[in-house]
């Protein structure tokens, strides 16, 4: 099936109980032949992606999908063919995988993806299950109310962070990151450095550039981990994704009581937006946790927000 002249392909990023990646390998004569892939096939006429993304993984690797949700839709242009590559998570399954076709499989963490060899259009797929589907925001008025809203924060399950606090008097900044980065470090949660905050210790594990800092810059900043940006709409997007930053924010998504003079994008317009790059893309302004599934429907990574996780 074709979707503007592009090959509607689903894609399944298949999660064991300890959250290893199924990965196969192509067959040697196939396009993109003999790269490793996440399984999955074309879209025949009058099927759904899930319906396919079902066929696809009980032909390929014998398995019975339960539970998925979107992951991400790349667009990608190889010089012979244009794919639409619908990627969804599948979180439980039926059935032992098993390469039906003859075809390389493993099991693979996420940390260890980078070691395969895939076909171009994955790597935004590669960052995108990387991420989790939440990023909280890291703010307060003092030293006090920041370390009590960590303490919600990681209440909430949340593994990745950005500390911002552009509310907390500079003179206890210093102090505060080494308390949060010491907490962080301590239970597995990365902690993304906002490009506003001055501090010489380059410690964390990422980059969070303002949208301002973002359009400053021609590639991506060195040496660091993830890289991710702020962005209120398409340009910022496409900056994001030109200077190869691993993830974007988007807001605001709905209207905020934080920043009650931005007009807000609402549902379709920001689901327009991330249809239109290649990039993670965490939905940020006036949403919760219970939000998650039409986030994910809409297109997004997840929800990223400060007051999101308090509660
Ligand atoms: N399944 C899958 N296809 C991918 C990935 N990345 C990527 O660019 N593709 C491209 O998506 C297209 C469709 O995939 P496919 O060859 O699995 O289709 P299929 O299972 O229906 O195979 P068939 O046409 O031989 O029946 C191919 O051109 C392939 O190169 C990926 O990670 N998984
Ligand atoms: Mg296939």
């Amino acid at each position: 099936m074709t979707v503007n002249s592009a090959v509607h392909v689903a894609v399944g990023v298949i999660r064991d109980g300890n959250g290893n990646i199924l990965l196969t390998q192509r067959a040697k004569h196939a396009h993109q032949g003999g790269l490793w892939e996440f399984p999955g096939g074309k879209l025949e006429a009058d099927e759904t992606v899930i319906q396919a993304l079902r066929r696809e993984l009980r032909e390929e690797v014998g398995i019975t999908v339960r539970t998925a949700k979107p992951l991400i839709k790349i667009n990608h242009r190889y010089p012979d063919l244009q794919v639409l590559l619908d990627v969804w998570q599948v979180f439980e399954f039926a059935g032992a995988a098993t390469a039906l076709e003859g075809q390389a499989m493993r099991w693979v963490a996420p940390h260890r993806l980078s070691d395969y060899a895939f076909p171009a259009a994955n790597a935004p797929i590669i960052t995108a299950s990387r991420l989790p589907d939440r990023y909280a925001i890291l703010e307060g008025r003092n030293t006090k109310q920041v370390l009590a809203n960590l303490d919600r924060i990681i209440g909430n399950r949340v593994d990745l962070l950005q500390l911002r606090l552009k509310t907390l008097p500079a003179a206890e900044i210093s102090a505060v990151y080494a308390a949060v980065l010491a907490k962080c470090r301590a239970r597995g949660i990365q902690v993304l450095l906002n490009s506003d905050l001055t501090l010489s210790d380059q410690a964390a594990d990422g980059l969070h550039l303002s949208s301002r800092a973002l359009l400053a810059c021609r590639s991506r900043p060195a040496n660091y981990p993830w890289v991710a940006a702020s962005c209120h709409n398409l340009a910022e997007l496409r900056h994001a994704e030109h200077i190869g930053a691993d993830f974007a924010v988007l807001a605001p998504v709905l209207p905020t009581s934080t920043h009650p003079a931005a007009q807000a994008l609402g549902w379709e317009t920001m689901a327009g937006l991330i249809a239109q790059v290649n990039l993670p893309v965490f939905a940020l302004g006036g949403l919760n946790l219970d939000d998650m599934d039409r986030v994910l429907h809409a297109g997004a990574q997840g929800i990223a927000g400060i007051s999101a996780f308090l509660s």
